[in-house]
């Protein structure tokens, strides 16, 4: 088990890490999910002792890194790929991983099998694509056969076969009673990899909860209404006697109209006391996507800016109606479905959209490489995709994100999520925690000196 408690690390003004308290269970995939400069790289590095805490201290199984013994026996990583001497032979980086920790060879040819890589085991490592670099890095990480696994964006640059193969490969690992800590940006691969969840946001800790829990608690269900295009007149009759009824309505992109607060039955009783014919009444689940979007939207530092030429917007031709405004759009919790034809589209048609990843075809997932191989102990298969209450409450409005912001004010977490103190005993001396908005630099404590900025040793190889 991995346990942080109130972890901080700061470097010079900047607060990357802020009482970051939590536990990483055996037994279960934890993805661990924040924006971009949110802390998660920082945070590894700090587990794998490569950096040091400013306060506050994390442990595997009871020891901090540096203090484990045969450490690179116990814990593998993978934090980044490109850390290898490009003019060496896979093989042969690995073999000195192996021999520095007293590892047999016979355990290279293994693992070069497990991640699919033994024909190309001779080859220099610099001529590998990124696909090939992330399977040298997994190799590497699995060489000791360890308990605890840590995997910083395992599936960057894989192909959709390869990020299959992770996700059953971590899937696997965590069946067989082992730690699997790993971050990922991709929310659809996180809904099918991930059990738990780590959720953290300009450094702080804003859920720690699993997939189901954290989609329910951050998401509302939707009901999706069409009327017939050719009577707008029925859509507008619809909406009055809709927000009469107290459901909340937006209009979305392609007609149709997106009810929350409503039951189904009762949106179809409305809609036939209205006399309002339906083309479409279907429930919709938020996915994880959503879900993470609601909770991490005050907690991103970096966010482009709308361009307004971009959209390739044409100027409205006299006497034109001008288009329908879109409530809500733009607004931090508005998020448009994927369109219908690509919800019904032939499965040999489907292709993972922006909500979630389609699902995997029958068949064994053994490692690349070896086709045709029944499933091995890393070919275990996805489960679906978890579901959601389709008809949550509505969650209150946030106010309109002003475009052209690429810096976001902080806003408090979710209550739902609310972090996890630790145990006020454990909880060391902290630096004041991250400033409000976005330009205001943090402030460090008394009795916290900010320890200078370390060497960004990021290398697996270092870690043993
Ligand atoms: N060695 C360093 N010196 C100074 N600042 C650093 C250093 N390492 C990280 N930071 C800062 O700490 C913050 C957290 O960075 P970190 O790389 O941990 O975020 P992340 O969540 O892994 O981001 P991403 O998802 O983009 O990989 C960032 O603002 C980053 O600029």
């Amino acid at each position: 088990m991995i346990e942080a408690v109130g972890l901080t690390k700061q470097y010079g003004d900047k607060t990357a890490v802020y009482n970051l308290s939590f536990q990483v269970r055996p037994g279960a995939v934890t993805g661990f999910l924040g924006p971009n400069g949110s802390g998660k790289s920082t945070t590894m590095r700090m587990i794998l002792g490569l950096d040091n805490p400013t306060s506050g201290q994390v442990t595997i199984g009871g020891y901090p890194y540096r203090k484990l013994p045969n450490a690179p026996r116990q814990v593998g990583a993978l934090l980044d790929a490109k850390a290898v001497h490009g003019g060496r032979h896979a093989r042969n980086h690995l073999l000195c991983l192996a021999q520095l920790s007293g590892i047999p060879a016979r355990r290279v040819d293994e693992v070069l099998g497990v991640v699919g890589l033994q024909d190309v085991a001779r080859k220099r490592s610099k001529g590998f694509s990124l696909g090939m670099g992330q399977r040298l890095g997994i190799a590497a990480a699995l060489l000791g056969d360890p308990q605890v696994l840590l995997f910083d964006e395992p599936v960057n640059g894989l192909d959709p076969e390869g990020i299959l193969w992770v996700r059953n490969l971590m899937k696997a690992l965590a069946a067989e009673g082992r730690t699997v800590f790993v971050s990922s940006h991709l929310m659809s691969e996180m809904a099918l990899t991930a059990d738990h969840l780590i959720v953290i946001g300009r450094g702080q800790l804003l859920a720690d909860m699993s997939v189901n829990d954290f989609i329910a608690a951050n998401s509302a269900g939707f009901a999706r209404v069409r009327t017939p295009d050719t009577e707008p007149q029925l859509r507008e009759k619809l909406t009055s006697a809709l927000t009469e009824a107290g459901g909340h309505v937006l209009p979305e992109q392609d007609g149709a109209l997106r009810i929350t607060g409503l039951p189904l039955p009762r949106i179809s009783d409305i809609a036939h006391d209205t006399d309002v014919r339906l083309w479409e009444l279907s429930p919709h689940s938020a996915s994880l996507e959503e879900a993470y979007m609601r909770m991490t939207q005050g907690a991103v530092d970096y966010r482009s800016t709308i361009d307004q030429k971009a959209g390739l917007m044409q100027p409205v031709p006299p006497g034109a109606q001008p288009p329908m405004p879109v409530p809500g759009q733009g607004q931090p919790d508005w998020y448009a479905p994927p369109p219908p034809q690509q919800q019904f589209a032939p499965q040999d048609q489907q292709t993972p959209g922006p909500y979630g990843a389609s699902q995997p075809p029958a068949g064994p997932y053994a490692a690349p490489g070896a086709p045709g191989t029944p499933a091995g102990p890393y070919g275990a298969q996805a489960p679906a995709a978890p579901a959601a209450n389709p008809y949550a409450p509505v969650a209150p409005q946030a106010p309109v994100q002003a475009p052209g912001l690429t810096k976001q004010p902080a806003a408090a977490p979710a209550p739902a999520g609310a972090p996890q103190q630790p145990p006020a005993a454990a909880a060391p001396a902290q630096p004041a925690a991250p400033a409000p908005t976005a330009d205001a630099a943090p402030v460090s404590a008394a009795g916290a000196a900010p320890t200078p900025p370390a060497a960004d040793l990021t290398k697996p190889e270092d870690a043993r």
